[in-house]
């Protein structure tokens, strides 16, 4: 199973992801955010953590104009997987390839500590790996990951079964708590936690491996 990991500047968990993918069993390429194509026969991109371009602007919103975005978007478009985590996240609303918005935390303070996570959806390659309703510990570390979306989109969500992962209660302002949603085809996911941060005993715990497990696992029996 072959993964794109990309670099922006100001990317500070591209590293991270590539290694925990690594350890789930991708086989990992890095990729540049000047570079308008990715290589051959990638089946994932990893769209990592981090500042792109300082968070100037919007968080995510210079690194979506980026060459690679282009390559992004024909790639999600074919069907392929895309994972973006916390300013991965942000970069794919800001593409469009994610509904909803991310804005300022409710208490306008950068948050980062460990949080209690649900995963909502087993239905999909990035929960496989968990059961639905379980509670998996996974830190945060963002301002802006209070997720919105219009009653409308919210609804879609809850009825298509593409919220991934909800927070306790309040964490962030978050609409229905909301951690991490899914596309309608469900193979490109966003979600604001860590799980690269809770992939290795050692660093903050395992709960974050099964994702990558099970991602990489589904792709590579595909
Ligand atoms: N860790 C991250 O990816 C942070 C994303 C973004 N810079 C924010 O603070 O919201």
């Amino acid at each position: 199973m072959k993964a794109a990991v990309v670099t922006f500047p100001g990317s500070n968990c591209d590293r991270d992801l590539a290694v925990a993918l690594e350890r789930a069993g991708a086989q990992v390429t890095r990729v540049w955010h000047k570079d308008s194509a990715l290589p051959e026969g990638i089946d994932l991109v990893g769209v990592p953590g981090g500042f792109s371009f300082g968070d100037y602007l919007r968080c995510g919103a210079i690194a979506a104009q980026s060459p690679i975005a282009g390559a992004l978007r024909d790639h999600a478009a074919r069907g392929g997987y895309v994972l973006g985590i916390c300013n991965g996240f942000q970069v794919l609303t800001e593409l469009g390839l994610l509904p909803g918005a991310l804005m300022r935390n409710s208490g306008l303070t950068f948050l980062c500590k460990p949080a209690t996570l649900r995963v909502v959806t087993a239905d999909s390659a990035f929960t496989s790996g968990y059961a639905a309703g379980q509670q998996i510990a996974v830190p945060v570390a963002h301002h802006d990951g209070n997720y919105q979306i219009a009653p409308e989109g919210l609804e879609a969500l809850r009825d298509q079964d593409r919220i991934a992962f909800t927070y306790g209660p309040g964490i962030n302002g978050s609409v229905g708590d909301i951690a991490g949603i899914l596309s309608e085809n469900r193979r490109v996911l966003g979600m604001m936690p860590h799980p690269e941060r809770a992939a290795d005993p050692a660093t903050g715990g395992t709960d974050g491996l099964a994702l990558f497990e099970g991602v990489v696992s589904t792709l590579a029996h595909a």
